[in-house]
C-alpha cells in the first residue's frame, strides 16, 4: 500500500502530493500526521490518500519512517475543506492544513492544573482580613473543580494567593488529565417562550436542519431583537437529532457574559474557543470536539475549523464585523466562506446574522442567495432615542470643550439618576498628536510613517503601529518652545476631563492600554455590569455585546473618526458602529439615549444612524459602490511590497504593476479589469520596511486567482517581501 503525503515544506515546489510506501504492519489512515524521509532527513508530512497503485516508479518510492499520533488529524471532508482553501486563496496545501490542525498538537498531551474547594462554609472574618481570599472562595463555591489558568484570568489574581489559600487548607490544587470539567456553576437556564418573529426565525431555519440541506440565512435583526436566544433553541434543535453546532462570535464580544448564555443552557456540552487560551488548552478543546465529549463550539474565527463529524449548523453572530478574516498569517482565509463551504461539504445550514449586515450579505440576500429573516423589534422594550449633535455650531457658540452642552447635561442627569452611562471614541491615547505651536513640528515615529499619540498617564509618545515609545519633552525638540498643543482627542483625554467636570464619578476605561494584562476584560466588565462604576468609557471593545440593562445613556464623542479613514468601506464601517454602540442603550426597563457628536451631521451615515434605518443606508451606499465597481460588484486584490530599500520597493511596486498587466492581456477576459498604483500604502513605513502597493479590481475572482499564483512564484531581491491579499477587509 501506498499513502500521499503533503510535506510540511513551504515553497512551490514542493506544494504537491508525494507517494510513500506503507510499511508492512504500520496501521496508516488517511487524515494521519506522520513522519517521513525526504532529501536525507525527516519531516513532518500528512497524509492524504491511500492508494495500492503507485504513481511511478515502485523502487523508487521511500517508506514513511513512523506515525505521528495514534488517530487521525483530519477526516475526509476536512481534507476537501483544505483543498478548496488551498485553490480559493492561494496558498500551499500544507499551510491549508496547518490552519485547520490544532496549535498545540506538537506538544503533545498535557495535565491541567485543578483547583478544589474543600471548606463548605466560608469564613466569615476572611472578607475583612484577606478581602481578596474571601473573593476567591466565593467564586469556587459553586464552581469548584476548576482549572487554575481560568481562576486566575477570571480574578485575576497572583499565585501568592492561592498559595496561602493552600497553606491553609482551604483549598487543594491537583493535576488532572481527564478534559470534561463540570460547567454546574452557572444556573441552567430553560428556552425563553420566543415572539411571534423568533418562533417564526426558528421554524424555518429548524426545516432545513431537520433535512439536512444546505441553506445559508441571514438573519437580520435589530440590536436586542433576541438573536442569541433564536441561536440557542436552533442548536438545542440540532442536538436533538444528534447534530453538533458551532456558533462564530468576535473576539471582542466573545465576553464572559456571551460565553455564560451557551453554557447556562447546554451546560459541559459546550467548548468554548477564544484567543486566551494557550496552546495546550487549545488542543484539549479540540479534544473534546474530536471525542464527541461536546455538541456545540462558541468560539472565534478558527473554532470553523472544531472537528465535528456530524456538523448540523454553524452560526456566525454579528457576521459583518471584519474580525473573521484572518489578515496577517497565510492563509488570509474569512471564516465566513470557510464556513458557507464547509456547510455545503457537510450539508449543514450556515446562519449569519447581524444588526448590520454587511453590504455584501445584504446584498446576496437580495439577490436570493441568502434567505433573509427579520427581526424588526426589541424585545419588550423600544429602540432607544437618538439624537445628533454638529460640533462645529457648539464651537460656534462658545464651548469648547469636548462634550457638547446636551450630552453634558444627559451625563448630569443620569449620575442624579443613578443609572449608567457608556461614553464611545474609537481612539485610545490622550491625544492623537501634538504640534509645536511656534513651528508647527509634530513628532513622529522613526520607524514608521505616522505621528507619535500622546498618552498622558505615562508621559509618553507612542506609535500605535509598532509600539515605539518615547518620553513627553516640555519644549519642542525643534524650536525650543514650550507651547506645545495637543491636538485630536483619545479615550485617555475623554476620562481625563470627565474626572474633571464630575469629580464624583466613578470612572472606568476599557481599550487596549487597560486591558493589556490577562483577565483585565472580564474584570472591568463585570465591575460595570455589578453597578461599581457609572461611566465606561471606551473603544470599539465596548460596542458589542454587552447587554447591561441600567445603560440607559451613551454618547458618541467623535463619529467623524471612522468616518474619515482612507478606506473605500469608512461609510459602512461608521454606520455598523454607531449603529452597534447606540444598542447598548436603553435594554432594560428604563429607555435610551444616544448623542452622537460629529462636525458632518449630514453625512448620510450619520443620517440614517439617527434614522435607525439599515435599508436606507444600504440603498445609498450600494448606488456608490456600484458607480465606483467596489465590492460586491467586484473582487479586490491587494498586493503589498516591503522591504528596507526604498528605491528596491519602488521598482519592485513597478514591475509587479506591469506584470499585473502583462497577465491580464494574456487572460483575455471580457470582465471588467483595473489595476491601481503602484503607490505607496496608506501607512507607507511600517518598522523601518517601506510599503507599496498594487490594487487589483476585477469581477472575475479567477483573473485574481491566477495572478496571485504567478506573482508569488515569482522570484524577487532578497529583502523584499510579497504579501497577497483576496478579499481585503482592510487596504491600509
Ligand atoms: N423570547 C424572549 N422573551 C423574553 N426575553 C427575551 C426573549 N428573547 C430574548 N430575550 C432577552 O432580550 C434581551 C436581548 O436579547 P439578545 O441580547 O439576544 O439580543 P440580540 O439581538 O443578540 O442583540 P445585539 O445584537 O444587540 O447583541 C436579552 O436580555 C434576552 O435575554
Ligand atoms: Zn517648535
Ligand atoms: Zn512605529
Amino acid at each position: 500500500m501506498f499513502a500521499e503525503v503533503v510535506v510540511d515544506i513551504k515553497s512551490s515546489n514542493t506544494d504537491r502530493v508525494y507517494t510513500y510506501r506503507i510499511p508492512e504492519g504500520m496501521d496508516i489512515k488517511v487524515g494521519m500526521r506522520v513522519s517521513v524521509p525526504f532529501n536525507n532527513r525527516f519531516i513532518e508530512g500528512y497524509v492524504i490518500s491511500t492508494t495500492d497503485k503507485a504513481s511511478y516508479s515502485v523502487d523508487k518510492i521511500k517508506d514513511i519512517h513512523r506515525i505521528l499520533d495514534s488517530y487521525s488529524i483530519f477526516d475526509e471532508k476536512m481534507i476537501e475543506l483544505a483543498k478548496w482553501m488551498k485553490e480559493y486563496y492561494k496558498c500551499y496545501f500544507s499551510e491549508a492544513l496547518q490552519t485547520i490542525m490544532p496549535v498545540g498538537i506538537k506538544q503533545g498531551e498535557k495535565k491541567v492544573k485543578v483547583v478544589k474547594i474543600n471548606i463548605d462554609e466560608i469564613p466569615f472574618q476572611l472578607s475583612k482580613r484577606a478581602p481578596k481570599q474571601y473573593e476567591i472562595l466565593q467564586y469556587l463555591k459553586n464552581r469548584s473543580p476548576i482549572r487554575l489558568s481560568e481562576l486566575v484570568k477570571v480574578l485575576n489574581i497572583d499565585y501568592g494567593v492561592i498559595r496561602s489559600l493552600q497553606n491553609k487548607g482551604y483549598i487543594e490544587i491537583y493535576e488532572e488529565e481527564v478534559l470534561r470539567f463540570s460547567v454546574k456553576d452557572i444556573e441552567k437556564t430553560k428556552p425563553l417562550l420566543l415572539t411571534e418573529e423568533q418562533q417564526k426565525a426558528v421554524e424555518e431555519v429548524k426545516s432545513s436542519i431537520l433535512t439536512g440541506t444546505f441553506d445559508k440565512y441571514l438573519l437580520f435583526g435589530v440590536t436586542g431583537s433576541g438573536k442569541t436566544e433564536v441561536y440557542l433553541q436552533l442548536i438545542d434543535e440540532a442536538i436533538k437529532i444528534g447534530k453538533s453546532a458551532i456558533v462564530l462570535v468576535p473576539e471582542i464580544s466573545l465576553t464572559p457574559q456571551t460565553i455564560e448564555r451557551f453554557v447556562s443552557r447546554f451546560g459541559n456540552r459546550v467548548a468554548v474557543i477564544h484567543s486566551g487560551l494557550s496552546p495546550g488548552e487549545r488542543f484539549d478543546e479540540w479534544r473534546k470536539v474530536k471525542n464527541g465529549l461536546v455538541d456545540v463550539v462558541v468560539g472565534v474565527r478558527n473554532a470553523v475549523f472544531a472537528p465535528f463529524n456530524n456538523l448540523g449548523l454553524i452560526i456566525i453572530d454579528e457576521e459583518h464585523e471584519t474580525t473573521y478574516k484572518q489578515s496577517d498569517l497565510r492563509p488570509k482565509y474569512n471564516a465566513k466562506e470557510v464556513a458557507e463551504k464547509r456547510c455545503e461539504i457537510e450539508k449543514a445550514v450556515l446562519v449569519m446574522a447581524s444588526a448590520t449586515p454587511s453590504l455584501e450579505t445584504y446584498y446576496k440576500a437580495n439577490k436570493g442567495e441568502y434567505k433573509l429573516i427579520r427581526l424588526t423589534k426589541r424585545i419588550n422594550v423600544s429602540m432607544p432615542q437618538i439624537e445628533v449633535v454638529n460640533m462645529s455650531e457648539e464651537l460656534a457658540s462658545g464651548n469648547t470643550s469636548i462634550f457638547s452642552r446636551k450630552l453634558f447635561s444627559y451625563i448630569k442627569e443620569n449620575l442624579k439618576r443613578k443609572e449608567q452611562t457608556i461614553l464611545f471614541l474609537n481612539r485610545r491615547g490622550y491625544s492623537s498628536f501634538v504640534s509645536c505651536r511656534d513651528c508647527g513640528y509634530v513628532p513622529k515615529c522613526p520607524n514608521c510613517d505616522i505621528s507619535l499619540t500622546y498618552h498622558f498617564e505615562d508621559k509618553k509618545l507612542v506609535c500605535h503601529y509598532c509600539g515605539y515609545e518615547e518620553t513627553m519633552k516640555e519644549t519642542c525638540p525643534k524650536c525650543g518652545s514650550k507651547r506645545i498643543r495637543y491636538l485630536g482627542i483619545g479615550t485617555e483625554r475623554v476620562e481625563n476631563d470627565i474626572k474633571k467636570f464630575f469629580p464624583n464619578a466613578r470612572v472606568l476605561r476599557m481599550d487596549v492600554d487597560t486591558t493589556r494584562k490577562k483577565g483585565s476584560h472580564e474584570k472591568i466588565f463585570y465591575d460595570f455590569r455589578n453597578g461599581k462604576a457609572d461611566i465606561l468609557i471606551g473603544t470599539q471593545m465596548i460596542s458589542k455585546g454587552f447587554d447591561i440593562p441600567n445603560v440607559t445613556l451613551v454618547g458618541v464623542i467623535l463619529a467623524d473618526i471612522t468616518l474619515n479613514l482612507p478606506d473605500f468601506r469608512s461609510s459602512e464601517r461608521t454606520f455598523q458602529l454607531l449603529t452597534q454602540v447606540a444598542g447598548r442603550a436603553g435594554r432594560g426597563e428604563k429607555p435610551g439615549r444616544v448623542v452622537i457628536q460629529t462636525y458632518e451631521d449630514d453625512h448620510y451615515s450619520i443620517v440614517t444612524a439617527k434614522q435607525q434605518n439599515y435599508v436606507k443606508f444600504y440603498n445609498e451606499e450600494i448606488k456608490y459602490r456600484e458607480i465606483f465597481r467596489y465590492p460586491p460588484f467586484s473582487h479586490l486584490m491587494n498586493i503589498v511590497i516591503s522591504g528596507e530599500e526604498e528605491e528596491e520597493v519602488k521598482n519592485t511596486a513597478a514591475n509587479t504593476y506591469l506584470t499585473c498587466q502583462k497577465l491580464i492581456n494574456k487572460l483575455q477576459n471580457k470582465s471588467y479589469n483595473k489595476i491601481l498604483g503602484p503607490a505607496p500604502a496608506p501607512i507607507s513605513k511600517i518598522n523601518n520596511r517601506y510599503r507599496w502597493q498594487v490594487i487589483l479590481k476585477s469581477e472575475d475572482r479567477n483573473i485574481l486567482t491566477e495572478i496571485a499564483e504567478e506573482i508569488q512564484k515569482m522570484k524577487y531581491p532578497k529583502d523584499i517581501r510579497i504579501a497577497v491579499d483576496i478579499d481585503p477587509l482592510n487596504i491600509m
